[in-house]
């Protein structure tokens, strides 16, 4: 994700747009900073009140006790500012990375859904999780750390050339030395974070692959070269770090070795003044103090230098979201009257290079059943997703009643359609609550009756702790078909008048699939159905099959007519005999073929 780094807006500017509401808070905890750094130089002022009444002999405990207590006062204005500082900074911290996370979470809901299918999840929860939450703590930290660390020895050395300009100067002769050292480590440091983050990257990658495909890589006994690569990677990544932190760390040594020796200046010249009498023993004394004091404050801002890059990465990562591109939203609200759905002319690409659709027109009538077959990469699923608008299509228009599916409201045109998986993910809750997300506002009775209809009482019986089943407990307890009649179920209770089926191309179980088939059924009755098909025997009472080749329409037809005519749709149905009689798909018996319309 390093490749854009935003460049046109400097990352203070898109955090300040997060802030909203917490900009007082904010403005607070830099007023806070500021009064704590000035507390934080009371002391300093009173110990010099204090040596000087000793020097000149003209204490008296009254004097003393005074200056004691202006001493005591700044120290813990220096202490409670600060303390309310950084609770305000931790507020307004707290707040920005909220902010960040809804507005990401808006942006995924409104850009095209098939963008944010195509991205690795890990990736999205990288940016999610991981890179938001690396804003916090410098966030937080920076306003009262930052403030104090930068402002107290700026402010100690204004101090200084109040009570001796030439000691004061004399207490920076370190600084230009140490400052030659340190721009000769940070001369590549851009070039070197960007490497980081990449090799970071790559690292992070590599572990997620290695737990997601754990399954694959013990099937296919690649357990030694995946775990090669899996070291490699972490190997690689240590080597790196260690190589920039070599090539470094001398010079920060260096570098931190002489910017503190402030004494190389002020210890000579404060003597030879003193001996030429143009300074008193207060001020040599005092400024031999302020000047020990004076670097470490600044040495300690430099961790904020690594800090401010991983803000300015993590903001880039995020604002790659943010920008994405969002699908068009009307918000006039239209009544549908009818759910014919016309695809008129429609072209497709995922890439904008290729077409994976050409030009395709259909019409599939309101409470129709259309099933879509075709060789493996001929459209069936792209179809369904743009009908479901997972994606807008390049060229020509879906409709449905007439209506220019661009110009239904998402949230309406999710109302009409119920698009049921292959691959069907449960939420992390009960089993009974996955099914009544389907209408939320289902009685207990609603959710049973649809969980009775899409098949799923016998099997969810079967489970300990029933209905009440955590998904994720479940989740390894249920099979693929399982899975997608739960889902069915919560399509059932949603009752939408469309119903998109992607059919499961592999179970293995014949009571299973045809307790799906069941199912299907319940679901079907008195709606628009359309089928992706991947078992032929299933559709054969479909009102139409369209038979697809290469992203077009090849034949539309009955089961019947096509099996008569239709070459193409001859040699998938022998196929599909073929693996049946081979035992390759499920259903051999017969008597287990239910189809959707029995
Ligand atoms: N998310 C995607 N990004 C880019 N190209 C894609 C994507 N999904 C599908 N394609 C390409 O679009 C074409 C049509 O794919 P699609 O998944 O619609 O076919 P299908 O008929 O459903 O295939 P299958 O029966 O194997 O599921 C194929 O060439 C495929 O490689």
């Amino acid at each position: 994700m390093v490749e854009q780094i935003e460049k046109k807006e400097h990352w203070i500017m898109s955090i300040l747009q997060f802030t909203g509401s917490s900009k007082v808070p904010l403005a607070l905890s830099v007023i806070l900073a500021i009064m704590s750094v000035i507390g934080g130089l009371v002391p300093y002022v009173a110990v010099y009140e204090i040596l000087l009444l000793l020097i000149e002999g003209t204490q008296t405990m009254q004097r003393l006790l005074f200056w004691i207590a202006i001493a005591a006062a700044g120290y813990i204005a220096l202490t409670v500012f600060h303390a309310i500082s950084s609770y305000f900074s931790h507020r307004a911290a707290y707040h920005i990375l909220e902010e960040i996370r809804l507005q990401l979470a808006e942006r995924l809901i409104r850009a095209p859904l098939g963008h944010i299918i195509n991205q690795p999840v890990g990736k999205i929860k990288n940016v999610l999780i991981d890179r938001v939450e690396t804003l916090e703590l410098p966030l937080a930290h920076i306003i009262p750390e930052g403030i104090s660390n930068l402002f107290l020895p700026i402010g100690v050395f204004i101090y200084m050339l109040t009570i001796d300009y030439r000691l004061a100067l004399a207490s920076l002769i370190t600084v230009p030395f140490a400052l030659i050292v340190y721009a000769f480590m940070m001369r590549n440091f851009n070039t070197q974070y960007q490497h980081y983050m990449e090799a970071s990257n790559h690292v992070n990658s590599v572990i997620v692959e290695y737990v997601e495909g754990i399954e694959v890589i013990k099937t296919f006994n690649q357990t030694n070269a995946s775990y090669e690569k899996f070291t490699n990677a972490i190997t690689d990544f240590k080597n790196y770090t260690m190589q920039w932190f070599r090539g470094t760390w001398p010079w920060m040594t260096l570098g931190n070795a002489i910017l503190p020796s402030t004494l190389v200046g002020t210890l000579p010249i404060g003597l030879w003044l003193y001996y030429q009498g143009a300074i008193n023993p207060a001020q040599i004394i005092i400024c031999l103090i302020l000047s020990m004091g004076l670097i470490y404050p600044l040495m300690k801002f430099t961790v904020f230098i690594n800090d401010f890059k991983a803000i300015e990465y993590a903001i880039a990562d995020t604002k790659a979201y943010l920008n994405l591109e969002s699908l068009p939203i009307t918000e006039e609200i239209i009544a549908l009257e009818h759910y014919d759905i016309d695809l008129n002319d429609i072209s497709f690409s995922y890439n904008d290079e290729q077409n994976v659709l050409h030009q395709l027109s259909l019409t599939i009538p309101e409470k129709s059943y259309t099933a879509l077959v075709g060789p493996s990469g001929s459209g069936k699923s792209t179809i369904a997703k743009l009908l479901a608008r997972f994606w807008d299509v390049t060229d020509g228009s879906i409709t449905i009643g007439h209506t220019n599916i661009q110009d239904i409201h998402p949230n309406k045109l999710a109302k009409k359609i119920s698009y049921v998986a292959q691959d069907n993910f449960l939420f992390k809750t009960s089993l009974f609550e996955n099914i009544r997300m389907g209408n939320p506002q289902a009685s207990d009775e609603e959710v049973y009756h649809a969980a009775r209809l899409a098949r799923c009482d016998t099997f969810i019986a079967r489970l300990e702790n029933g209905y009440d089943t955590d998904s994720g407990e479940a989740g390894n307890k249920l099979s693929g078909g399982e899975k997608q009649r739960i889902a069915i179920a919560r399509a059932i209770l949603k009752n939408a008048p469309i119903i998109i089926l992607d059919e499961a191309t592999a179970f293995t179980d014949p009571e299973n699939e045809a307790e799906i088939q069941k199912a299907f059924n319940e679901l079907a009755k008195d709606k628009t159905l359309i089928v992706i098909a991947h078992r032929l025997s299933t559709i054969k009472h479909a009102d139409q099959i369209v038979v697809l080749k290469d992203g077009s329409i090849h034949k539309i037809g009955t089961h019947n007519e096509l099996l008569a005519t239709n070459e193409l749709y001859q040699t998938l149905w022998k196929a599909h005999i073929g693996s049946k009689e081979h035992g390759l798909l499920s259903d051999t018996n017969p008597s287990q073929e239910v189809s959707l319309n029995d």
